[in-house]
């Protein structure tokens, strides 16, 4: 008997390891652009940079046509002459292949290289879409974010687009690329852009004040011309990076958090529940909380169980069997999480940011209203939820909300479930995806 659990056990968490390592391949491939990093040490590049420096991922940002392909051109032209990167010319650039993550089709290109302190993991998206659906879906996470702002436009309606959405996906600090200053003749003018960029920082809670601006030309230093406001001024950019932006908090610094995937009943053990361990680090004998569809119990790990190897403690990325003491089986159910106490709260309203997709990606072929009541996948809960649009958008009634649209919109879920402001989550219908999703606003706590 204790074997047949045991069996069933194995093969439905190996199951659910497979469904989560599946998504979280997706995520991992492009959070740290692997799939080109091999391609670059099959090319015998990769071999000189050293792993040992602190890696970061970050991106060019901001208004179509700024010069953010060309400033990455520019960044890899000029490390390289230091020995810190592959030179990828516009071309390799621009032409990105076209990735699948989540069902939803995103061209985006990776670059590398490094400065004497850290490793750059580089993104450069093609298009204003890609880069709406990547920051929504988390495709290629930015820990920080170059905006790239021409002084021939000054801010322009996707600068400040680009802006909000990296403030909701958690970027804190930004720098910011005043381009294509071979253009401008009159230091006011410069003076005068870079003004209302800080203004505008502050308006998207960033540090106006501090944030490092920079003037130069990506052009130039592309050509190499004009090292003043070329080359120098990818030097400065670069080292602006290194001592503004801040190292992302790793996984395994963050609060532990599992969310359940199934739930045994162990007979002379107890509760077991099991999941893949998303953040954090517990220790048999750690206190939990289970959060989530109604419940909030308090509780100890007494066990914690790999491959059936009883172990000590579970990290980041592990797949876990958790015996939880004083927990029934009936009490706790998948979809839950299994969370350090007061480190995350559960909630039923909230407000995001959604993609839609489009036919092509296997979305729905017609639009939607307000009401409309699909799926919300969040971890591993399933609920079902009505999204309405937010309070005070006009012809909320009569709105459609197209596919292929990028739209906020409230979530009102049938139960209520772990969920924090950046929390991704998928929308389905019937069986097929239609949306992805991210929390930027938690509108009422359960
Ligand atoms: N004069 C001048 N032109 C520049 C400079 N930087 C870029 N450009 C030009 O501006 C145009 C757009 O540059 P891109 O780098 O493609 O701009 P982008 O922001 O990547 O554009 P999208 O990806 O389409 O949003 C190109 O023709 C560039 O040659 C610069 O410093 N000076
Ligand atoms: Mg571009």
């Amino acid at each position: 008997m204790l074997q047949l659990t045991s069996c069933r056990a194995v093969s439905r968490a190996l199951a659910s390891a497979r469904s989560t390592l599946v998504s979280s391949c997706a995520r991992q491939r492009t959070q740290t652009p692997l799939a080109s990093w091999s391609t670059i040490s099959k090319r015998g590049y990769a071999e000189q940079f050293s792993r040992k420096k602190p890696h970061m991922n970050i991106g060019t940002i901001g208004h179509v046509d700024h010069g953010k392909t060309t400033l990455t051109a520019a960044i890899t032209k000029v490390l390289s002459e230091q020995g810190g990167a592959k030179f990828t010319d516009y071309n390799q650039i621009d032409k990105a292949p076209e990735e699948k993550a989540r069902g939803i089709t995103i061209n985006s290109s990776h670059v590398e290289y490094e400065t004497p302190n850290r490793h750059y993991g580089h993104i450069d998206c093609p298009g204003h879409a890609d880069y709406i659906k990547n920051m929504i879906t988390g495709a290629a996470q930015m820990d920080g974010a170059i905006i790239v702002v021409s002084a021939t436009d000054g801010q322009m309606p996707q600068t400040r687009e680009h802006l909000l959405l990296a403030r909701q996906v958690g970027i804190k600090r930004l720098v910011v690329f005043i381009n294509k200053v071979d253009q401008i003749s009159d230091p006011e003018m410069l003076e005068l852009v870079e003004m209302e960029m800080r203004e505008l920082l502050s308006a998207y809670e960033f540090d106006g004040e501090n944030t490092p601006i920079i003037m130069g030309s990506a052009l130039a230093a592309l050509e190499g011309k004009d090292n003043k406001i070329g080359q120098e001024k990818i030097v400065e950019l670069t080292k602006a990076c290194d001592e503004w932006l801040e190292l992302p908090a790793r996984d395994l610094e963050k609060p532990f958090l599992m969310p359940i995937e199934d739930v045994f009943s162990i007979s002379g053990r107890g509760t077991v529940a099991t999941g893949r361990v998303e953040r954090g680090v517990a220790n048999k004998g750690t206190d939990v909380e289970i959060i989530g569809f109604g419940s909030n119990l308090k509780t100890t790990l007494t066990g914690i169980e790999m491959f059936h190897k009883e172990l000590d403690r579970a990290e980041a990325g592990d797949n876990m069997g958790a015996l939880l003491r004083g927990i029934k089986r009936e009490q706790i159910r998948r979809g839950q999480v299994l969370a350090l106490p007061g480190s995350i709260k559960s909630a039923k309203k909230f407000k995001a940011q959604l993609y839609i997709l489009t036919k092509d990606e296997g979305g729905r072929y017609t639009p939607f209203m307000a009401n409309y009541r699909p799926q919300c996948f969040i971890r591993t809960a399933d609920i079902t939820a009505a999204l309405t649009f937010p309070e005070g958008t006009p012809d909320a009634d009569s709105k459609m909300v197209m596919p292929g649209d990028n739209v906020e919109m409230v979530c009102n879920l049938v139960f209520d479930v772990a969920l924090e402001v950046g929390t991704r989550f998928t929308l389905r219908e019937a069986n097929k995806t239609i949306g992805t999703g991210l929390v930027t606003e938690i509108l009422e706590y359960a």
